[in-house]
């Protein structure tokens, strides 16, 4: 089953001059799996979330939450969670105060995993939020995105802040909780190669645009690598999309195509003395969304 449906979906910020956030984005997001949203810096992931956590109204185009129109829904208000660094929380109340008072606001609050989780993170009790550093505040937000069981579970960048250990905790307390309690899952984040095994599928968003949404098994085929003469590889790539492209040397080359070719066009591709090798997803999410075809390496020899 489907849990969101966006079709065609823009959001302009402002008026109608304004910066342009999404642009026709259509994606289908499945229920009871866990889905990256990954992107670079600007790309639209917060604005997607939070459209389809239903706090921004999409300038154009339809959005679907449990088959209802997300934007200010009572029905999906309630079955979701959005974990960001932005939380806030009433100020007079202690973190172990909004633990207890949690339980008001999402009807599957686990509060002894909450308690659990909350003493193994060693976060102080009496403590105000304001008071907690940003990688605390982040653990802390962590433990609510996890303890709610929101059906729709959205956590926009939620490691912000923690160190390496208590991220490799998170993602370990979010899987192991997902398992004994499917839910539908969000998780935005830079670190792709941190989180991919945890992850179902992957929906990259590039300039507010889906520029890929598969299962993680498809990303990790989606593209090969050749190396070898400058004249062979021209040849194979001629009316292959070049994702990524790097000399090694006068004479040889180092390219990325979409992993297309048949397995006989492999076997004289090998026999042309072209080395094949595997291309990881974060690669693919790299050479997926850059704006020159040799990245960086092309803007440093130009200098
Ligand atoms: N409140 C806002 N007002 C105006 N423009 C905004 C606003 N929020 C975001 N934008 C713009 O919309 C675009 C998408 O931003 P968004 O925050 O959705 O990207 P993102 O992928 O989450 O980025 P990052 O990874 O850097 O957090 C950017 O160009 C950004 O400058």
């Amino acid at each position: 089953m489907t849990v969101v449906r966006c079709e065609n979906v823009s959001k302009v910020y402002g008026n109608k001059n304004g910066t342009q956030a999404l642009t026709g984005l259509s994606v289908n997001i499945k229920e009871n799996a866990i889905t990256g949203v990954i992107g670079r810096n600007g790309a639209g992931k917060t604005t997607f979330l939070k459209t389809v956590a239903g706090f921004l109204r999409p300038t154009q185009g339809t959005v679907k939450v449990f088959a209802e129109n997300p934007f200010h829904h009572i029905k999906v208000a309630e079955n979701t969670v959005f974990i960001d660094g932005t939380m806030m929380f009433p100020p007079t109340l202690t973190l172990k105060d909004i633990l207890q008072e949690a339980g008001r606001f999402y009807k599957n609050w686990d509060v002894q995993l909450a308690e659990k989780l909350f003493s193994y993170f060693a976060l102080p009790c009496d403590k105000y939020h304001h008071q907690l550093s940003k990688g605390m505040k982040s653990t802390f937000h962590m433990i609510i995105g996890i303890c709610a069981r929101s059906p729709l579970t959205i956590f926009d960048e939620p490691t912000e802040g923690m160190d390496s250990a208590v991220r490799k905790d998170f993602y370990r307390t979010l899987l192991k909780d997902y398992l004994a309690h499917p839910r539908t899952i969000l998780l935005s984040s830079h670190h792709l190669n941190e989180i991919e095994d945890l992850l179902e599928e992957i929906f990259i968003i590039h300039q507010g645009e889906n520029r890929l949404h598969l299962p993680v098994d498809e990303v990790k085929n989606y593209a090969i690598g050749l190396t070898g003469e400058k004249k062979v590889i021209e040849r194979i790539c001629k009316n292959r999309e070049v994702l990524y492209k790097r000399e090694i040397s006068h004479q040889y080359i180092y390219v990325v195509v979409k992993n297309d070719l048949s397995n006989g066009e492999r076997v004289q591709v090998e026999g042309d003395g072209v080395k094949i090798s595997a291309v990881s997803t974060e690669d693919v999410f790299i050479y997926l969304t850059q704006q020159k075809e040799g990245g960086i390496d092309d803007v440093l020899e130009r200098s």
